[in-house]
């Protein structure tokens, strides 16, 4: 169940706080604040903050207003009033207080810039935002486990990884949503609008054509090019699994593990589990698993099927769960209930992070489950690419490195994982928080150091000189 928090601006006038309550929290509410607006003789006027289930909502409020004694005055959604008007801005770096600044920051001045980067376009690099500044993309078509939602509606989401990028790894990110979901279109709009990023994360762009515009862009253009919804959370995966392994006391190399939703973010997530060790896939979409030796359309499947480690017994996904070690999901809500991980093998491990809703509710997963973590963060063990990208892009900035390969992939699960000491981690620990300090600094070392060794490092940071 979704969770939103409400503040609900009453006026008391025959009635006590604690009837309020009471009637709050009888339909299923949490008051997490109250706030006195005014008081006077024999009235209040206070804003309540209300944590709610979206099926509780509507009933909280009803109830409130059909109190005698109270008026329910306005009811607002906190987390829309967090979107109003956006969540981010651009700001300038230096005033412009005179004519002198005007003239250095813009025409006379700033012809003599443009023409050392047109005699040298390195120079971009130091004399404009480029060093610095990534596009966060998407068409709209995969947004979150919303589906196609199109490029407007996708916003709020870009907004909020550019504030992510932001705020954990002073990366400049800007949203942008593309009206068109033609392959071809795309490839061709972010190539034309390259020249002034030094990055591009690509977000929720449906698969199949996310692989081949992903792979067209790093061909064709010589900045990072990172698809975040497949490796952003592949890599935040095998962070968890190590980590959740190490809790079970289970090798990579003997654990049988189901991933179903066979997407952008499952494809990734099978084939970073197939590098670092795993001999027993199944994964799984909507028609059942791919097998070994079986015939698929999409060219990501059939690579699947090719593949040694991906078994070849057919199954439903509630069939071939039984006995897994690992489940992961990537697909949508509430595919599987308690009955299902319970067949698991021993000790099992759910990692279900289709988001806003995962594949199971963790109130019952939970019962059932050694270690389970979800997406979200408002449970123990979020699995989330946000873990990822910042650290990933300050790393690949700094060393100004021309792509993100996938030994670079690999350092950053390891330094996510080496975040969690041996002696913090347990069921409720295997993933650090995204606001650990930590994470951002050893993601960024991590990936740096092995551009350098893998050699697409166009710089070396002074820190590594
Ligand atoms: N926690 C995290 O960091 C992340 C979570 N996700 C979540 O994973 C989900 C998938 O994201 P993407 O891979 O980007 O989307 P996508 O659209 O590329 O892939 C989704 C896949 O799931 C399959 N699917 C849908 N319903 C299914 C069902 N009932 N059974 C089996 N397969 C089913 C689809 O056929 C498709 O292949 C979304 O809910 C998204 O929010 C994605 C990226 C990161
Ligand atoms: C977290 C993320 O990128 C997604 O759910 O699509
Ligand atoms: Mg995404």
């Amino acid at each position: 169940m979704a969770y939103n928090s409400l503040i609900a601006r009453v006026e008391l006038t025959h009635v006590s706080f604690g009837e309020v309550a009471s009637v709050i929290g009888k339909a299923g509410g949490d008051i997490i604040s109250i706030d006195v607006i005014s008081s006077s003789g024999d009235s209040s006027v206070r804003d309540i903050t209300i944590e709610v289930g979206d099926s509780e909502e509507q009933q909280v409020v009803e109830n409130l207003k059909a109190m005698s004694g109270i008026k329910v005055i306005n009811v607002s959604d906190r987390t829309f009033l967090s979107h109003l008007g956006g969540k981010v801005s651009v700001e300038s770096k230096i005033p412009i207080k005179n004519r002198d600044d005007l003239s250095r920051v813009y025409t006379p001045g700033v012809a003599r810039v443009c023409s050392a980067i047109h005699e040298d376009e390195r120079k971009a690099y130091s004399l404009t935002i480029k060093r610095n500044t990534v596009a966060v993309i998407s068409d709209g078509s995969a947004v979150l486990g919303l589906g196609d939602i199109g490029a407007l509606a996708s916003a709020p989401v870009m907004e909020g990884k550019a504030m992510l990028f932001k705020q954990l790894g002073d990366v400049d990110a800007f949203p942008i949503c593309l009206d068109t979901q033609d392959t071809e279109e795309i490839i061709r709009t972010i190539k034309n609008i390259a020249p002034i990023f030094g990055g591009i994360n690509l977000e929720d762009i449906s698969s199949p054509r996310c692989f081949e515009i992903e792979e067209r862009l790093t061909k064709e253009l010589d900045i990072p090019v990172f698809h975040d919804d497949q490796h952003g959370t592949a890599v935040v995966v095998i962070a968890g699994l190590l980590n959740a392994l190490k809790v079970v006391g289970k090798n990579i190399e003997d654990i049988r593990v189901v991933v179903n939703g066979i997407g952008a973010a499952g494809v990734a997530i099978c084939k970073m589990l197939l590098s670092a060790g795993v001999k027993r896939l199944v994964p799984v979409d909507f028609e059942g698993a791919i097998i070994h030796g079986g015939e698929y359309s999409y060219p990501m499947w059939q690579w699947l099927a090719e593949q040694e480690q991906v078994e070849s017994q057919p199954g439903t996904l509630k069939e071939v769960i039984q006995d897994a070690d690992v489940f992961i999901g990537v697909s949508r809500a509430g595919l599987l209930n308690g009955e299902d991980v319970e067949k698991m093998a021993a000790d099992p491990i759910v990692f279900a992070m289709a988001n806003p809703n995962p594949e199971i509710a963790p109130e019952e997963a939970l019962k059932h489950v050694r270690v389970f973590a979800t997406g979200r963060s408002d449970y123990p063990n979020q699995i989330n690419n946000v873990l990822v990208f910042p650290g990933i892009y300050r790393g690949a900035l700094d060393c100004r490195a021309s792509l993100i390969n996938e030994p670079m992939k690999l350092a950053a699960a390891r330094a996510i994982a080496s975040v969690v000491t041996d002696k913090e981690l347990n069921e409720q620990y295997i993933i650090p928080s995204i606001f650990n300090e930590h994470v951002v600094e050893k993601v960024r070392d991590a990936v740096i150091e092995t551009a350098i060794l893998t050699g697409v490092a166009r710089r070396i940071p002074p820190d590594f000189r």
